[in-house]
């Protein structure tokens, strides 16, 4: 998968069918079904957002990180500068979305092991403060598959190569009718 971010298997932001009512539109949901329902072993290279509004990844979300991800040759790597829409203390970015991100890069090793997959558990340790407004190497890669379980572990690195924090977590393998819960969803 070497596509650039926004193009490849990116799924289309159509919004046409349910545009009158507070439903997710399905047209949406069906085309982010449809793009992830056969993710393949992604080769080297740029890989495309979980979809265009996703909070970790997507560069339609306004209050998204909008993290840019590179499959390589052990898991995945993103450089990522938190700014003021995440901060915790001042200056500081705030601990939920750091795990955001170790969450959403998890999510991306999926295009390397080629399954679907959600997270079941992440577990984060915070081993200095995440600054705002500093570059930040994130990268992770899968420990083991067990089953339908897959343990990833993940790190970031300051460019001095300090590591700041790790993160671990279990993804289940899902089949892609799990996503299809995602219709119940109504937005104001
Ligand atoms: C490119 C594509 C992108 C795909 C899209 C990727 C988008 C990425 C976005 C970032 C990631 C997310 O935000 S994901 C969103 C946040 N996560 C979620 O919404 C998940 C909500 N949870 C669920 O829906 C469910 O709990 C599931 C599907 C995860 C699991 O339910 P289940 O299918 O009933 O499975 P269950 O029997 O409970 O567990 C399955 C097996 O795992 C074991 N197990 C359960 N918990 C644990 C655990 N903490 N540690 C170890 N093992 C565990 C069980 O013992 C069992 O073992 P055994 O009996 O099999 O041996």
């Amino acid at each position: 998968m070497s596509d650039a971010q926004g193009q490849g298997r990116q799924p289309e932001a159509v919004k046409t069918v349910d545009d009158d009512t507070d439903r997710q539109p399905m047209s949406t949901l069906d085309a982010w079904v449809r793009s992830m329902a056969h993710p393949e072993p992604a080769s080297l290279g740029r890989l495309p957002a979980h979809s265009p509004t996703c909070a970790g990844c997507g560069s339609e979300n306004p209050a998204g990180l909008a993290l840019v991800v590179d499959a390589t040759e052990d898991g995945v790597r993103a450089v990522h500068r938190f700014d003021r829409r995440q901060e915790g203390a001042p200056g500081i970015a705030h601990g939920g979305l750091v795990a955001a991100a170790f969450d959403d890069l998890f999510g991306f090793l999926l295009y390397r092991v080629g399954e679907l997959a959600v997270t079941r558990s992440l577990t984060v340790e915070y081993l200095r403060p995440v600054l705002l407004g500093t570059d930040y190497e994130f990268t992770a890669k899968v420990r083991t598959r067990e089953g339908r379980r897959l343990h990833v572990d993940a790190s970031a690195v300051e460019t001095d190569g300090r590591r700041v924090a790790t993160a671990d977590a279990t993804f289940i393998i899902v089949d892609v009718d799990h996503f299809e819960q995602g219709r119940a969803t109504t937005l104001p």
